[in-house]
């Protein structure tokens, strides 16, 4: 797997901060879901808040959009309080469990939300970016599963917010939905919009986010690009056909394993180049060589685990 770099040149530390969670706690009764959480979005940027569930994501999300507020510490967006009415036009928000009625056809949600915005995109541009051509008169209640995640991140977008926020944006969706669905936020970050999202596909963060954040218990456990993140799990793996024993391979310097599955050697270690070189140098027949860096999701598991 190839390593993913920064991918906007919009989004450097000095770009703007549109909202921030400073030392966030908040409490559902005796259980603390967020525990002193600082989060911070600039212009431009997609962050991927990642977690397992139950980790806080959607709690964060809360305090930013003003939907809860925080026991200790302040959630802030463009500089103001989340629930304010001038904040609320520039924030757009998919969330996981969205109540819309189920009684008003797509074109009347489109139309409906475009209202609340002061200078909302055209509703044939919405309808084109999220896919909806086609179903436009029908009923939320008769939309499939898929069809539903789109019109709402068609209503989380149509007022051409500053900030948007997805929760699970692609849950349910088909991989053709999701990668539209990507295209999109890659477009919204182009034009200086930021977004925050959060998944439990660990593919869509790295594919898509500038900055991932790994919260786990209601804690900030780790931050950084997707190779920042992805380098926490050390060694590289290397694969290849060898008859070299693996007593001999498991001596290689920086060597942490070594395993043999259906013919193939699995060999991980800090010093992959050095290593295959020697390998090679040993064994002239070695042969089907491939050398891979850790998913992104060994490095979550590795984070994680434990915890
Ligand atoms: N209204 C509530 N009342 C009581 N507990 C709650 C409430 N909402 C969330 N929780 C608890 O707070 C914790 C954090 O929940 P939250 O929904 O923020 O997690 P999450 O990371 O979004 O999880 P998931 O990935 O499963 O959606 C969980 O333990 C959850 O059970």
């Amino acid at each position: 797997m190839v390593a993913v770099e920064e991918r906007s040149a919009i989004s450097t530390p000095a770009a703007v901060e549109v909202a921030y969670l400073r030392g966030a706690t908040k409490n559902y009764g005796a259980h603390r879901a967020l525990d002193e959480v600082s989060l911070s979005l600039r212009a431009g940027e997609v962050v991927a808040l990642l977690g397992p569930n139950g980790a806080g994501k959607t709690t964060a999300i809360k305090l930013l959009l003003g939907l809860l507020g925080p026991d200790a510490g302040e959630a802030r967006v463009f500089g103001g309080n989340p629930r304010d009415a001038a904040t609320r036009t520039r924030i757009g928000a998919m969330l996981q469990v969205a109540r819309v009625p189920e009684t008003l056809k797509v074109k009347e949600y489109l139309d409906l939300f475009r209202s609340y915005y002061p200078t909302p995109l055209p509703v044939e541009h919405v309808v084109r970016v999220a896919g909806l051509a086609g179903i436009e008169d029908r009923l939320f209640s008769q939309l499939s599963g898929g069809q539903k995640q789109r019109l709402l991140f068609a209503l989380a977008i149509c007022g051409d917010p500053d900030l948007v926020f997805l929760d699970e944006p692609t849950l349910g969706m088909d991989i053709e939905s999701r990668h539209g669905l990507w295209q999109q936020v890659r477009d919204l970050a182009s034009r200086g919009k930021t977004v925050l999202l959060t998944t439990h596909y660990l593919e869509e963060a790295d594919s898509l986010a500038n900055r991932i954040v790994v919260i786990n218990k209601g804690t900030v456990i780790a931050e950084g690009t997707p190779a920042q993140i992805k380098s926490r799990v050390s060694g590289r793996t290397i694969k290849c056909v060898t008859s070299l024993d693996e007593d001999l391979l498991r001596r290689l310097p920086g060597v942490t394993s070594v395993e043999v599955k259906h013919g193939t050697t699995v060999v991980r270690s800090a010093e992959v180049e050095d290593n295959v070189r020697q390998m090679l140098a040993l064994d002239t027949g070695l042969h089907s060589l491939e050398i891979s860096s850790p998913a992104l999701e060994d490095a979550f598991l590795a984070l994680t685990k434990g915890e």
